[in-house]
């Protein structure tokens, strides 16, 4: 049986641009970009395990919105269930603390990013 992976993603959005992260070089795929967020831990709510996600990776606090959509995609290591957000920022301005690059793109451009395949 594969293993479930329960991850959340914030779509955090900012005069109608979203900002997008890049993952670095090591770990899982490298390179790729994706909505900032993670794994939920143990018996933690999804929207806590992002806004706990959000000051870890980007050193600030965002308001969590409503559900933007949950997809499911099989990797080799397992089953991600990964669940977005609509979030807008609350204080403070993302710094980047394990990710490579951000950039904030309108819907338009974020198509043509090199996104993780869950996201896409
Ligand atoms: N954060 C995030 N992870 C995603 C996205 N799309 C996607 O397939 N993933 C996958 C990559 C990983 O297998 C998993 C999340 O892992 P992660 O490394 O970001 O989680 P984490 O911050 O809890 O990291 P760790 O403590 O386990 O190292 O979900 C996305 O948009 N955002």
């Amino acid at each position: 049986m594969s293993k479930e992976i329960r991850v959340v993603g914030a779509v955090i959005v900012e005069g109608g641009k979203v900002l997008c992260v890049q993952r670095s070089s090591r770990g899982v795929f490298p390179g790729k970009w994706e909505f900032p967020g993670g794994k939920i831990e143990c018996g933690e709510a999804p929207r806590d395990a992002l806004a706990r996600e959000i000051r870890e990776e980007l050193d600030c606090v965002v308001r969590i919105d409503d559900e933007v959509t949950t997809t499911r995609h099989e990797y080799s290591f397992g089953v991600v269930t990964l669940t977005t957000f609509w979030c807008r920022l609350a204080s403070g301005t993302p710094r980047l603390v394990e990710h490579v690059a951000q950039v904030w793109l309108s819907p338009r451009q974020i198509v043509g990013l090199d996104w993780a395949p869950a996201d896409i």
